[in-house]
């Protein structure tokens, strides 16, 4: 059974950053995937951006996104995050790693990502994934799966997880020692 790498942990623990300098660390395995950033205006946050590891970006959410999709005060553009997962090759023949930031309450919103997730669990190619902590049905089911290991990320833990992160996603893609 393929493995797959859950990581865990408070909003602001580092998981976006951790996940990303994986992404760096393993270019040399054409990983597809995206992942989410924030987006500030005159400091405040305002909204989060979706970012594909091949350059596309779109919005995700802002606080003043009209609809009845809602996370705090975000609206969140479900038709937008659908479109722009039909851009992304997740199942792409040479990728050998798919990176995905984040399994969380604005993204489960979309059906056709929990069926992404799903997918990408069952499928041969290993997944590194962030997930939340709690906010959204179905989680726990994923965390629950046979086939992923859960990490928990914190800020006293985050900068010695990435060397031991790394080793693990190496034997994950078939690189590493055993
Ligand atoms: N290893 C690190 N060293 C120093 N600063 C870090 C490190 N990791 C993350 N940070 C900083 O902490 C903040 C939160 O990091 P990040 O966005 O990665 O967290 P997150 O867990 O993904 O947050 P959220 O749950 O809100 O998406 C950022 O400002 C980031 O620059």
């Amino acid at each position: 059974m393929t493995e797959n790498l859950l990581i865990t942990g408070r909003p602001g623990s580092g998981k976006t950053t951790l996940i990303r300098r994986l992404a760096e660390r393993f270019a040399d395995c054409s990983p597809v995937g995206f992942y989410t950033v924030e987006v500030r205006e005159g400091g405040v946050r305002v909204g989060f951006d979706l970012v594909s590891l091949t350059g596309e970006r779109r919005l995700l959410a802002r606080t003043g996104f009209p609809g009845p999709c809602r996370v705090g005060k975000y609206g969140v553009d479900i038709p937008g995050f659908e479109g722009f997962l039909s851009s992304v090759p997740f199942f792409a023949p040479d990728a050998r790693l798919v990176i995905i930031d984040e399994v969380g309450k604005m993204e489960c919103y979309s059906g056709v990502f929990r069926r992404v997730v799903r997918e990408v669990l069952d499928a041969a190619t290993p997944c590194v994934a962030t997930i939340a902590q709690r906010g959204a049905p179905g989680l726990d089911r994923i965390r629950a799966r046979a086939d992923v290991r859960v990490v928990e990320v914190t800020r006293a833990n985050r900068d010695h997880l990435l060397p031991e992160l790394e080793a693990e996603v190496r034997r994950l893609v078939g690189d590493g020692p055993g």
